[in-house]
């Protein structure tokens, strides 16, 4: 292995720290704890696991734990409702809905649901908007930390050629646009895309967001590059990523692994969103009260 590593569970660890003390800063002027409402449909194992943390490391840095969990057979009025609820409830600073629904539920009209103040997924059109015009809003958690994973690096993002494979809602699309707001060149690869050899091995910054184990090889990967690797896929032989660690990792110049890459980031990244929705509920309620 030649690549250094980006220490994810590390980083993501100094940054709930910061975190925290944010959380008890803002308690003590306001007499607010910001309270993270996480809903969970149905018993999905991975998404189960990923609320848990959510769940467990909001209240490990000073936050309230506002949980629902619901049938896997509710009914998209009922979701509504419920999201309508948590909209309007003060003691709710984050509103985030676990994907992937259930099939028979519709996730773009519920996530719309969420007023753009609480959306620290940053995944309703508004935010996703905000983000697309270069307007300050909460920006989603995945790529969002990624960009804090590469400056941990110290490696500066300007003028690169950034490869992102991979152009979902979640974490491609915003992931490109994030990139694009530091002055990166940037490419957008994904499943139709003729030769991703020819368009990844350019790539100064590689990152690997389509959800296919082990996408990602040697071939694909310029000498000394930073590659970040999104995938994370349960097989027989535990957690992998989109990306052939072992091989890879001798060609790069800095690499995330799985686990402990992205993944203690997004989780980081949404709680350091919901301290910062709080403080804007809050900054909204004092202008409202002085009007
Ligand atoms: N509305 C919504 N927002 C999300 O942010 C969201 C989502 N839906 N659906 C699924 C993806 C996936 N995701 C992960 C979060 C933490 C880890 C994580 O902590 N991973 C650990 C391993 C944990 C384990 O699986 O044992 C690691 O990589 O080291 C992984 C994946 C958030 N997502
Ligand atoms: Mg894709």
């Amino acid at each position: 292995m030649t690549a250094q590593l980006i220490d994810g569970t590390r980083i993501a660890r100094e940054v709930r720290a910061r975190v925290a003390a944010e959380v008890t800063e803002f308690r003590e002027r306001t007499g607010i704890v910001p309270g993270l409402a996480t809903i969970l449909v149905g018993e999905d194992p991975a998404s189960e696991v990923y609320v848990r943390n959510k769940r467990r490391l909001a209240v490990e840095t000073g936050m309230a734990d506002l949980h629902r969990h619901l049938d896997a057979d509710v009914a998209q009025p009922t979701v509504a409702a419920i999201i309508e609820e948590l909209a309007h409830d003060d003691a709710v600073s984050g509103i985030l809905l676990q994907l992937p629904l259930p099939r028979h539920l519709e996730s773009g009209p519920l996530i719309d649901l969420i007023p753009a103040l609480k959306d620290v997924d940053g995944l309703t059109t508004l935010s996703a908007g905000l983000l697309a015009r270069g307007r300050p809003g909460l920006r989603p958690c995945t790529p969002s930390g990624v960009i804090t994973l590469i400056d941990s690096t110290g490696i500066s993002l300007e003028g690169l050629n950034a490869v992102v494979v991979g152009r979902s809602e979640l974490v491609g699309g915003p992931m490109s646009r994030l990139l694009l707001e530091r002055n990166a060149t940037v490419t957008t690869a994904h499943s139709r895309t003729r030769d991703l050899v020819a368009v990844a091995s350019e790539a100064d910054v590689l990152i690997a967001a389509a959800g296919v184990p082990h996408l990602i090889g040697a071939e694909h990967v310029k000498p000394g590059a930073v590659v970040i690797d999104v995938g994370i896929h349960r097989t027989e032989s535990g957690l992998t990523g989109d990306v052939r660690f072992d091989e890879v990792s001798a060609v790069a110049g800095w690499i995330t692994p799985v686990p402990g890459g992205v993944g203690p980031m997004t989780i980081a990244t949404l709680l350091a969103n919901t301290v910062t929705a709080a403080r804007m509920q809050w900054e909204q309620r004092q202008l409202a009260s002085r009007a």
